[in-house]
C-alpha cells in the first residue's frame, strides 16, 4: 500500500493525501490496475528472461499509451533483490539523472528516498504493484528495498542513454534514515 514518511517531521501520509502531497513535491504519480500480476511474481525473487518478457507483455498496452502520452521512447524491466547487491548499492547511493526516472512497479515493493522541495531533508515514498512514479531529472533521490526484499519495475526512458546515474553530495543524507 503506497505510503509516505517524512524523515524530518516523522509524519506519515497515506490514502487520498498521497496524490496532493506528491503533486506539491513535483513527483508525478498514478495508479494502474495491479490485478494482472502473474503468479510467479509473488512466488519468486529472480525472474527468467521469459518471465520478464511475460511481465512486460501484461503491461504493454498501458506502457505504449503512457510512453506516447509523455514522450518516452524505450523501456525495459529491472528486478532488484537481495540477489542484486550491485544494483542495491548503486541506487542506494544518493544520485540524480539527466532525464526523468519513470518507474512502473510490477513486482514487490520498494522505497524511493526523495529530497523534499517543501522543507529540509528527505521523504520516503513506499510503492507497490500498480504504482507509477516519475522522479524528475536533477532531483536528488535514492532507493532501498522494503520488507519483501524484491522489487520489479518497468523503466521508461526518453533517450538511448537509458537512465545514467550521477552521484549527488548531501552530508545530511543516509539511506537508512
Ligand atoms: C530500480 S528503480 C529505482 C532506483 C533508481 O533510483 C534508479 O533506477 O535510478
Ligand atoms: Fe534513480
Ligand atoms: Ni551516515
Amino acid at each position: 500500500m503506497t505510503s509516505i514518511y517524512e524523515r524530518i517531521t516523522h509524519q506519515s501520509v497515506k490514502g487520498e493525501q498521497i496524490s496532493p502531497y506528491l503533486q506539491k513535491e513535483g513527483i508525478y504519480y498514478e495508479r494502474w490496475s495491479a490485478d494482472r500480476t502473474p503468479a510467479f511474481v509473488q512466488e519468486k525473487i529472480a525472474f527468467s528472461e521469459e518471465e520478464k518478457e511475460r511481465l512486460l507483455a501484461v503491461y504493454e498496452d498501458d506502457v505504449i499509451r503512457f510512453a506516447a502520452q509523455k514522450g518516452y521512447t524505450n523501456w525495459d524491466i529491472a528486478v532488484l533483490s537481495v540477489d542484486t547487491p550491485e544494483m542495491l548499492q548503486k541506487f542506494g547511493s544518493l544520485h540524480y539523472h539527466k532525464e526523468d526516472e519513470v518507474r512502473v512497479v510490477v513486482g514487490g515493493k520498494g522505497v524511493f528516498i526523495i529530497k523534499s522541495l517543501q522543507r529540509e531533508g528527505y521523504f520516503e515514498l513506499e510503492v507497490s504493484i500498480g504504482d507509477v512514479v516519475v522522479v524528475p531529472q536533477q532531483r536528488y533521490h535514492a532507493f532501498k528495498l522494503a520488507d519483501d526484499r524484491k522489487f520489479a519495475v518497468i523503466r521508461l526512458f526518453t533517450g538511448e542513454a537509458g537512465s545514467v546515474t550521477y552521484p549527488a553530495e548531501d552530508l545530511s543524507f543516509h539511506v537508512k534514515g
